[in-house]
């Protein structure tokens, strides 16, 4: 059955002037008397090569059947349809064109000057018309009988084609969609999800992934800076073990107090002592060397003279002690930095370089700490390119979400996986959503989530994943369709924050949700620190609570720091991201508040640095 078409009048005339164009309607005519019931979208593009295969396999790749197009099919320089439909076909069907070139020939002659043609696309049939009004009513007559069947028969393809590929593993990268891009007017005018509040949202992210949260991994302590140790770690040997020297010297009896001392042996670092000392007697020692058995003090060598040594000078024998030697004097004894059972690490302790370095010392080569889940990042849309590319096709714009926040998790501490860029179209959402899935324990996509027809995130989770959404809208400025999904994924749960394509909001989300569930999985607490600040100008309220992003000052003598907003808060406008060191948590409008007076006191979240190398931002 034809359940969808698409007309294409190819027309640098038409384009120009859609007025003009008689075929394309006249197309729409015909195939509404045949399929009555189908989808049909009519488009007109100019003779531009690369923008009609770029159209044709758009409409491919959204589950059209059947795509005709109109114009372009000449001797002319700038007909150019036939060219792009063999840059995208197949396969050929060779004996349609055929079919209508020897119909139309019974006509006229001129109908050897078309070079129309005709194939395949995955499941699509795409057929090229002339140009004239006159020829498309014909040519359509000729192919009409076949049109229905041939979709049948693409269609039937697919149902094998998609039986097989369910066989296969879900990381298979052409897995195929259960989701049909739905019929654009009969899409949701409303949002079928339910606003959360931010605190419920909060509370929904913490409750699904609370088993998370307890999760411990044993890493190498060279791989542990920065992450929160998971249980308390007590010193299993004692440090020093043994009682050493803190300075080059000689151990002595301090009781034998100052006067001549036998040199009765030397020790150094790393050297086992050989004799308990007696009385009169001293042994040479460096810094760290254990103490001799018998002395209980060190005496520095700047503290005594030589009295006598070996004519080659290679041994002291006799040494004179200058200054009366106190009990202890100079020893660290056994335990006196780490004592036996001393706590090395509490439990929720930021591991840094010194406790990495006193994990070493004590004999530790792994540690227990919070597990920290794999994140991938995979940024969704049609319009995007990679910031690399050399030019920018119309209408695209370049990828910025996906390297922004990588780059956020970074300053948070976190690493993560770039999945790259998929198109919106339910099965390439799909295949690249299973790569990431494979991948990754929390997955972060951005766009595709509000309500437009070709926002597909929510449905391809539901449908090819049996994702359960948890919550796909919240009150909040910006970020209102965040999406917050769980799904099991090769025996395993995932958790996938879907939040919305403008940048600021995937910035801001990305803090508020993101950095926040990984910080609870991570660490203890994780909540951002808060601070109360002043709003150094008035600020008009939004309906939804905001998180505006704010730099602040530091005024001579003020109570609290001054916040500046950073222009323009429009959530496209990633600028306002920029050197942002507190995003300021503005309550939502109400009827008889709409705006806050400069000077109101507002809570702030502290979730960037403050950049003290830029005194003139912050008022010194
Ligand atoms: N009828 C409604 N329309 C919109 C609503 C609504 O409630 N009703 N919500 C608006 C809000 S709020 C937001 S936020 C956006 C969210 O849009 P999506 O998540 O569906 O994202 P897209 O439509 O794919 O893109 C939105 C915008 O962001 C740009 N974008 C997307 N990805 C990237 C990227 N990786 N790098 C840079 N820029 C990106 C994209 O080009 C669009 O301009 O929906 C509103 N609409
Ligand atoms: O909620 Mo949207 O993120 O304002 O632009
Ligand atoms: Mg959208």
């Amino acid at each position: 059955m034809v359940k969808a078409v698409v007309i294409i009048t190819v027309s640098d005339t038409c384009f120009k002037n859609h007025a003009k164009d008689e075929s394309g309607p006249a197309l729409f005519q015909l195939v509404k008397e045949q399929f009555p019931d189908a989808y049909i979208h009519t488009i007109i593009v100019p003779d531009e090569k690369e923008l009609i295969e770029r159209e044709l396999k758009y409409f491919c790749e959204s589950n059209i059947d059947l795509i005709l197009t109109t114009g372009g099919t000449g001797l002319s320089s700038r007909d150019v349809t036939p060219e792009a439909t063999k840059a995208v076909i197949q396969r050929e069907v060779p004996a349609i064109p055929i079919a209508m070139t020897l119909e139309s020939l019974k006509k006229t002659p001129m109908a050897m000057l078309s070079r129309a043609t005709a194939g395949i696309r995955d499941r699509t049939l795409i057929i090229n018309f002339p140009g004239s009004k006159k020829a498309v009513v014909e040519c359509i007559e000729v192919v009409k009988p076949v049109l229905s069947h041939a979709v049948s028969l693409l269609a039937n393809d697919l149902v094998e084609v998609r039986a097989v590929h369910d066989q296969m593993q879900s990381g298979c990268p052409h897995k195929t969609s259960r989701v049909v891009v739905s019929k654009v007017a009969l899409r949701h005018r409303e949002s079928p999800y339910p606003m959360l509040e931010m605190t419920e949202a909060f509370h929904m992210v913490d409750a699904v992934m609370m088993h998370w949260t307890e999760r411990v991994e044993d890493v190498p302590i060279d791989q542990s800076m920065g992450k929160v140790a998971a249980q308390q770690i007590l010193a299993k040997e004692p440090m020093p073990p043994f009682p050493a020297s803190v300075k080059d010297g000689y151990a002595c009896i301090s009781w034998d107090g100052v006067g001549i001392r036998k040199v009765r042996s030397a020790v150094t670092a790393g050297d086992t002592p050989a004799a308990p000392l007696a009385s009169g007697e001293c042994a040479r020692v460096n810094t760290g060397a254990p103490i001799p058995s018998g002395a209980d003090c060190v005496v520095q060598v700047e503290d005594t003279k030589l009295v006598k040594a070996t004519d080659d000078a290679e041994t002291e024998l006799e040494v004179e002690i200058l200054v009366v030697p106190q009990p202890h004097q100079d020893v660290r004894p056994i335990g006196f930095d780490i004592s036996l059972g001393a706590v090395l690490l509490e439990k929720g302790d930021v591991i840094d370089a010194a406790k990495i370095g006193i994990l070493a010392g004590a004999g530790y080569l792994k540690v227990p700490v919070r597990f920290c889940p794999r994140v991938a990042i995979l940024s969704t849309g049609n319009e995007l390119q990679e910031p690399f590319e050399k030019t920018l096709r119309p209408s695209h714009i370049r990828d910025s979400n996906r390297i922004m926040l990588k780059m956020l998790l970074r300053e948070h501490g976190y690493e993560s996986i770039d999945c790259g860029i998929a198109r919106d179209e339910p099965a390439e959402l799909a295949s690249a959503i299973a790569r990431a899935l494979a991948k990754c324990d929390i997955l972060v996509c951005t766009g595709g989530v509000s309500m437009g027809e070709r926002d597909l995130l929510k449905p391809v989770l539901a449908n090819d994943f049996g994702a359960t959404i948890h919550f796909g809208r919240v009150r909040m400025k910006p970020g209102k369709p965040s999406t917050f999904a769980t799904c099991d994924y090769e025996g395993k749960t995932k958790f996938i924050f879907a939040l919305p394509g403008n940048p600021v909001s995937a910035y801001v989300c990305s803090l508020l949700f993101v950095v926040r569930a990984l910080r609870q999985c991570t660490r203890y607490t994780s909540e951002f620190a808060r601070m109360r600040v002043r709003l150094a100008r008035d600020v008009k309220l939004d309906p939804r609570p905001e998180y505006a992003r704010a730099v602040l000052h530091f005024p001579d003598n003020a109570e609290l720091p001054v916040a500046t907003l950073l222009g323009n808060q429009c959530s496209s406008r990633l600028l306002s991201a920029s050197g942002a060191s507190v995003l300021l948590e503005l309550p939502g409008a109400s009827e008889t508040c709409k705006a806050l007076p400069s000077d109101s006191v507002v809570s702030a979240l502290v979730t960037g640095r403050i950049d003290f190398s830029r005194p003139e931002l912050y008022g010194m």
